[in-house]
């Protein structure tokens, strides 16, 4: 039986902050904390007391109509964005202050909306480049190309050819990334967010644009990565299947702020989900 076949629902325990976690996360420190957090934008809230646990190797779901915050809050937690208000602690430790790579170091990985990948670099120098955190080259050794370097370069190499094998991508890593088909660059790109070797992947849209085929294909790769690397994922995705098939808790935004946590039979069997979601069709319409 495929793995995406399974029905039951993991089983989630209340933890601070009036979230859930899996239950065999209950013990460990969670990866993310968030409370009250905020931002302004001039006169616009677009985030307000987002407040959200996220387990040690949970699947989380982030969702909600256009424009309810739900970017904005990756921005906020990867530091695009400093917050107006609010905390956010990665595994423990307050980001407050921190740049964009200081995060990163912290243990937060993300991909975006839209395919940024280096379109004319080889699959593997896509794959070093998230790496970087990793894998440090003295100057020096750099531009003289000394042995050091070369060190370097081959356990880059190694790392990076490790990955892709587990995404069945080794075959691809001398191409073009912007060669590749629309599915395989966004696995690439996940792979390349990998590299950073996170704690805390963010996945910003990662099935828009795919076929479902490529979806279910995303559906087990997304249970794959926490598999094998144990570390947490948190999502935002349109596609109910997904959110619905692999997110053990989801959090609903709706117009900044947060209108609804639970499972995904708690999602959505809840009157006030059901309503944002029709209440943004109505408008669409
Ligand atoms: N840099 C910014 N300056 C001003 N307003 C912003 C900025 N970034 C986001 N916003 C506003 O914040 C609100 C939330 O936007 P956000 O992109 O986070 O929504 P979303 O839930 O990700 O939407 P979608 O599902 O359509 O991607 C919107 O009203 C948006 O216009």
């Amino acid at each position: 039986m495929s793995r995406l076949e399974r029905k039951s629902e993991t089983k989630m325990v209340p933890v601070p902050s009036h979230s859930i976690v899996p239950e065999r996360d209950v013990n460990k420190a969670p990866i993310l904390e968030c409370s009250h957090l905020g931002i302004d934008f001039g006169g616009l809230t677009a985030v307000n007391d987002f407040n959200l646990t996220v387990g040690r190797t949970e699947i989380a779901g982030l969702i909600g109509p256009n424009g309810a915050g739900k970017t904005t809050v990756f921005n906020l937690l990867t530091k695009v964005y400093q917050p107006t208000r609010g905390t956010i602690l990665v595994d423990g430790k307050d980001t407050h202050g921190m740049n964009t790579v200081q995060v990163n170091r912290a243990g937060i990985a993300r991909t975006f909306q839209n395919i940024r990948l280096f379109d004319k670099l080889s699959v593997e120098d896509n794959v070093k480049i998230g790496l970087h955190n990793q894998i440090k080259y003295p100057m020096w050794s750099g531009i003289f190309r000394l042995p050091g370097y070369w060190k370097k370069e081959k356990l880059a190499h190694e790392s990076a050819m490790e990955l892709l094998h587990i995404f069945g991508m080794e075959d691809l890593a001398n191409h073009r990334a912007g060669s590749l088909p629309y599915g395989a660059q966004r696995r690439l790109e996940i792979v390349r967010a990998l590299a950073s070797n996170p704690s805390l992947l963010l996945l910003d849209e990662p099935a828009a644009g795919m076929n479902p085929s490529e979806t279910a294909d995303l559906m087990e790769n997304i249970l794959k990565i926490r598999d094998t690397f144990h570390i947490a994922i948190m999502l935002i995705e349109h596609d109910m299947s997904l959110v619905m098939g692999i997110c053990e808790g989801i959090c609903v935004l709706n117009f900044g702020e947060i209108i609804a946590k639970g499972t995904p039979s708690e999602i959505q069997n809840n009157p006030k989900v059901i309503e944002a979601y029709l209440g943004s069709q109505k408008k669409e319409g």
